[in-house]
Parts: C-alpha cells; sequence; structure tokens
C-alpha cells in the first residue's frame, strides 16, 4: 500500500521521525516554536490520513467536517479539550493522547510550584538580581511551610495521586475530591475524600488536576475563592479554563487567599501585561508541567506508536474514549 501521510503540527526531531519513514510520508509545519497557521493546517491536514497536532491546534467541528479522511489524530498531550471527541468519534476518527508518560513529570512540576509560591522562591531571586538582599531580618521573605499542612487535591487521576505521594513524604496531610472514590489511594496515601466544597474550605494548598470540560470550566470562581482560607495558597497546572481568572485576580489582591502558582491561563500565552504576572503573590510559568527532555520524547515517541499501531498493527495504544 502507498505510505500513509501524516501531518505534524510542530517541528519535531527528524531523528525521533527516523524510525518509521519506511512506513510514513511525514509532512510537517516547519517551526518548532510557533503554532501553524489556521488556513495552513486545513490545506495540509486535507492531504494527509493522520494528524500529529498540539495544545494549541483547535481540532474543532469545522477542522473536522473538512477531514472526515482521517483515519487518526494524536494529540501530543493528555489533556484532549483542544478536540472535539463527540465529532471526531461520529466522523470514525481514532483520537488518542499521551496519558502516564508525564504523570511524573508534571508531578514533579505541580510540587515545584507549590514550593516556590509558598517559599517566595521567584521573588528571592528577584531580590538578588535587583541587589535588594540587605540584612539579616527575620521575617525578611518569610513564605509558609509546606510539612504537615494540609493539601487539597481537586482531580484525583494519574498525576493528582502522583502528586498525593509527594505530599506524603512531605507529611502532608491529604484531601482529595474526584469524580469516584479512590480506595487504593486512600489506603496507600492516607488521603481522605471530600466533596468540593469541604475541600476549598480546609485545605492550606488547593491543586487543580482536574481535566477541562463542561462540568469543570470556571469551577474555581468567586464563590469558591471566597470559600478558601485567607492563608491559602492555590496552584493549577491543569488548565487555565478551570479558573475565573478575574475572580482569581480580585481574591488575589484583596487578601482573600494568600498566593498562587499558575502552569497554565485561559488565553495562553500571556505576557507581562497579565493582570495576574503583575501581582507580587502569584508564581507564573508558561505550561511546562511535562516540559522535560526525557518526558517529552517518550510522549513524542508514544503519539508516533499510536499512530503506526492505527495503520500497521493492533490499534493505538492509548485512544481517547
Ligand atoms: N500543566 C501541564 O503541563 C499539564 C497539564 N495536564 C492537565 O492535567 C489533567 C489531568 O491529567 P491526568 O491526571 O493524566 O488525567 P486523569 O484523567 O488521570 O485524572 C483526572 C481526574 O479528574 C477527575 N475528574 C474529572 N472531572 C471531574 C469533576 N468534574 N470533578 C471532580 N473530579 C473530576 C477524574 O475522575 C480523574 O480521576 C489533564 O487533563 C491536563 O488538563 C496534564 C499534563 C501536563
Ligand atoms: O499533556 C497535557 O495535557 C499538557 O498540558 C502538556 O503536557
Amino acid at each position: 500500500m502507498k505510505k500513509p501521510t501524516i501531518y505534524i503540527t510542530r517541528k519535531l526531531p527528524e531523528h525521533l521521525l527516523q524510525p518509521y519513514t519506511d512506513r510514513f510520508d511525514f509532512q510537517m509545519w516547519e517551526k518548532e516554536e510557533t503554532p501553524v497557521p489556521r488556513d495552513v493546517l486545513l490545506a495540509e491536514a486535507k492531504k494527509a490520513q493522520g494528524l500529529v497536532c498540539m495544545l494549541s491546534d483547535k481540532i474543532d467541528q469545522e477542522f473536522l467536517a473538512q477531514n472526515p479522511q482521517l483515519k487518526v489524530i494524536s494529540n501530543l498531550a493528555v489533556g484532549f479539550d483542544n478536540i472535539d471527541i463527540k465529532v471526531a468519534h461520529e466522523k470514525g476518527i481514532v483520537v488518542t493522547n499521551t496519558p502516564d508518560v508525564l504523570s511524573e513529570t508534571t508531578a514533579d512540576l505541580t510540587f515545584a510550584l507549590l514550593m516556590a509560591t509558598a517559599r517566595r522562591l521567584v521573588e528571592a531571586n528577584e531580590e538578588i538580581k535587583a541587589n535588594r538582599w540587605g540584612d539579616w531580618s527575620p521575617y525578611y521573605m518569610a513564605g509558609t511551610d509546606i510539612h504537615h499542612k494540609k493539601i487539597g487535591i481537586v482531580g484525583m487521576g494519574r498525576i493528582g495521586e502522583a502528586v498525593a505521594r509527594r505530599a506524603k513524604g512531605f507529611n502532608m496531610s491529604i484531601l482529595y475530591h474526584n469524580r469516584r472514590r479512590k480506595e487504593r489511594a486512600e489506603q496507600e496515601l492516607g488521603a481522605r475524600y471530600a466533596d468540593f466544597e469541604t475541600l476549598i474550605t480546609e485545605a492550606d494548598f488547593i491543586v487543580s488536576l482536574v481535566p477541562l470540560s463542561e462540568e469543570t470550566k470556571a469551577l474555581f470562581d468567586k464563590n469558591a475563592f471566597g470559600k478558601m482560607k485567607k492563608s491559602a495558597i492555590f496552584i493549577n497546572a491543569s488548565r487555565g479554563a478551570v479558573v475565573d481568572e478575574a475572580a482569581l485576580y480580585e481574591a488575589l489582591k484583596e487578601g482573600e487567599i494568600e498566593a498562587a502558582g499558575l502552569d497554565v491561563f485561559l488565553h495562553e500565552p500571556i505576557d507581562s501585561a497579565h493582570p495576574l504576572s503583575t501581582l507580587k503573590n502569584v508564581v507564573c510559568l508558561p505550561h511546562i508541567g511535562s516540559a522535560s527532555r526525557e518526558t517529552r520524547t517518550t510522549m513524542i515517541q508514544l503519539c508516533l506508536d499510536n499512530i503506526d499501531g492505527v495503520f500497521y498493527g493492533d490499534g493505538p495504544k492509548t485512544a481517547v474514549k
């Protein structure tokens, strides 16, 4: 058979594609750091039987209506809120994502963000860069403790559990909220299930690791921030849209909560003019949860293996159901 054409929406390293080139004809957007323009994506995808896409590509009804010939869409992410799964499935297109392989790396970053926010690491580093480090004084750059505090994890899935394992190592008490109770995690980690309201009211650190869906859109709103402790620290490593950003800004500015650590935003990328990045009590990161060299390589390989499985094997390793 003729080699299937696979369109890749961002420049990926040639050596990772090389093992598959006898079986696929790869076409690729030429830039690594700039997303493919919509018109190019629409034109190129029409010539392809498979697509490797990124979070920044909107695989919506319009795209899918124009590309019913696609057999597989392989998303370089575990989150798939950029893809209209229902419409893709109606058209018989297989959608795949990259679960598990990024869980530990994303949990490392989430916990690092929690620590950086609680202990004001970014602000402290800025003190030295701006030559403001003076004499020792008792409360200079004092943050808040992490050990023995209460963490509340909203979305106790693969990454949520990996964060809970890290929290256990810091002797934290662990609350979680999830669609389903997880008895195994409760036993292994001493985690306690709580409804959403109890979790946000009681936790010292509230960590969002819940996927973006109609149910979770703006889950963290004015009402939720109003219920948190004044000393609460909010961490978001899932998707920006689970937060009402204006409400978060108000809560941080008015001292309704103490601080926030954010890896994700409603409209990415943000810049220094974004209201949340102007606040001293916020640590902002440019969506780097899974960004280790090892994990990004593994994610790319999994994307390609999924496509390979659809065309030449027993199906994809990790299909979105
Ligand atoms: N910052 C970053 O770079 C990264 C962000 N992510 C985000 O993290 C999310 C979670 O990834 P995984 O842990 O692999 O997913 P997962 O599917 O294993 O876990 C999500 C958990 O949330 C729960 N959940 C879903 N809807 C809920 C609701 N309405 N209320 C309560 N619980 C609900 C599910 O039951 C599940 O246990 C991804 O969807 C993605 O948005 C993932 C990787 C990297
Ligand atoms: O995998 C995801 O969902 C991300 O956000 C990036 O790894």
